[in-house]
Parts: C-alpha cells; sequence; structure tokens
C-alpha cells in the first residue's frame, strides 16, 4: 500500500545521462524540498545493506557465469528490499522519493534485452513490488549508439556487466522502454536525451516542476 508521497522513477539505456542530470536535478530540489526528498537508486538503494550486496553480485563483471533467470530474480530480490525497506517508509512519510531506476529497468533489460519476455519479467515483479508503481517515470531517450558511446568516451573504468553487452542488446533495451512507455502514456514522460546535457537538465527541471506542481 502506497501512502501520500510521490514516487518518481528516472529510467534509460546506459550512457542517457541520467545519473549526471539526477544529480544536477538533485541540487536545485533539495533546498527547496529538504527533508521531504529522498533520492534513492537501483539495483541496491539509500540505507540498504541487503539490496547493496545484491547490486555488488549482479553487477560485477566477475558474475560472467550468471544464468539470466538468476539475473531476473536477483534483479527482483533487491527491488523487494528496497521497497519494503526503504521506498514504503519514506512515502508513508510523505516523502518525494526519487529513484535513479526501478521496476521498468527490469522489464527492458531482462525482459527485452536479455529476451526472457517482458510480460515474464513484469509477472516476477508485480511479487517484489506488491503494487508499488511509479507515479512518474522521466525517461531519458538517447539513441542506444549514442549512449555506449557516451560510456566508452568517458566512463571505462565504471564499465558494469550489462554495459558490456552487444549494441544489438541495447537496442533491444531501448524498443523495450518505447513499448512501455507506449502502455503507461500517462506514467511516462520522455526526455530527449540525445541533446546536450544543459537542454536535457532544462527538459528535465521543466517536467519536475509541473509535476510538483500538480501533486504539492
Ligand atoms: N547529454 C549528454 N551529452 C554528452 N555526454 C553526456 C550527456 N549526458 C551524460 N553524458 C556523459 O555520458 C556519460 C554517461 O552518463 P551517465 O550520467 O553516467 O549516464 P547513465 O546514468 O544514464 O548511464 C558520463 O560520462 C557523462 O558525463
Ligand atoms: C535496476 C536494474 C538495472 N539493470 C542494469 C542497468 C544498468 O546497466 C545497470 C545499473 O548500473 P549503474 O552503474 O547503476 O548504471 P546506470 O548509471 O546506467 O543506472 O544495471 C538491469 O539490467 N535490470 C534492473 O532491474
Amino acid at each position: 500500500m502506497k501512502e501520500s508521497g510521490i514516487l518518481i522513477s528516472f529510467e534509460g539505456p546506459d550512457g542517457a545521462g541520467k545519473t549526471s542530470v539526477l544529480r544536477r536535478i538533485m541540487q536545485r530540489l533539495t533546498p527547496i524540498l529538504g527533508d521531504r526528498l529522498l533520492f534513492t537508486r537501483e539495483p541496491g538503494g539509500t540505507n540498504n545493506k541487503t539490496a547493496e550486496s545484491i547490486r555488488e553480485l549482479v553487477l560485477n563483471s566477475s558474475s560472467d557465469d550468471m544464468d539470466d533467470r538468476t539475473e531476473v530474480l536477483l534483479f527482483a530480490a533487491a527491488r523487494r528490499q528496497h521497497v519494503v525497506q526503504t521506498i514504503l517508509p519514506a512515502l508513508e512519510d510523505g516523502k518525494i522519493v526519487i529513484t535513479d531506476r526501478y521496476v521498468d529497468s527490469s522489464v527492458a533489460y531482462q525482459g527485452g534485452g536479455r529476451e526472457i519476455g517482458m510480460d515474464t519479467v513484469i509477472d516476477i515483479n508485480k511479487f517484489a513490488i506488491e503494487g508499488t508503481l511509479p507515479d512518474y517515470t522521466i525517461y531519458f531517450n538517447v539513441r542506444p549508439e549514442i549512449g555506449i558511446q557516451r560510456i566508452k568516451n568517458t566512463r571505462m573504468n565504471e564499465v558494469n556487466r550489462l554495459d558490456e553487452e552487444t549494441l544489438a542488446f541495447h537496442q533491444r533495451v531501448s524498443e523495450s522502454y518505447l513499448i512501455i512507455a507506449n502502455d503507461n502514456p500517462e506514467r511516462f514522460k520522455i526526455i530527449n536525451a540525445d541533446n546536450d546535457i544543459d537542454d536535457v537538465v532544462e527538459e528535465t527541471w521543466q517536467v519536475i516542476q509541473t509535476i510538483l506542481q500538480t501533486k504539492l
């Protein structure tokens, strides 16, 4: 059961710029919202030892023997822990919770990217989240080849197991996200993430302001 807060997820393919933009959005939101704001991320989560341990396991390049279905279950397990320990208590407290990735990541990456099937992954995640869906999802729409190039150019020291996948994998991820967005037009707000980072920040800020004006 979700109480009086607002849950906003940020989603997108690798290299879309989510994390960089979120950092700048948080700098603007923190002085306005103070303690009402909780920032968290997946896999893992703020103040969440168990979910962070699963993160380490599932993203580590040395987990190269991991079965695809094990991967689905681990992301869902981390999410379960994140929902009960971090997200729900904050929402019950009336907080604005912003999470860098949530359930749509599994549907796009494992359902589409790994070709397990989007519906199968949705069903598994229903067990984990028990109805806690985001109120809004801000989707960073980047062409996969641009996202991958950005990571190659600037982030080679932080590449994770999923960044290492092929362009075809990332194309399936991106196509799957667009299917989810199309199925959830009220929830999804789409940002053009091919643009220069300053423009992406401004577009995101406009969307966030509109959400907060409607909801607060
Ligand atoms: N709009 C942009 N244009 C060019 N480079 C960008 C842009 N947004 C982010 N980057 C760079 O691309 C890399 C990946 O960005 P990051 O924010 O980590 O993406 P994500 O969290 O979506 O995977 C970083 O090195 C970042 O500086
Ligand atoms: C939450 C989640 C993430 N992922 C992937 C997406 C990313 O490649 C990786 C998260 O790594 P992270 O380093 O947090 O990357 P990013 O800045 O792109 O969010 O895990 C899934 O495949 N399924 C999931 O359910």
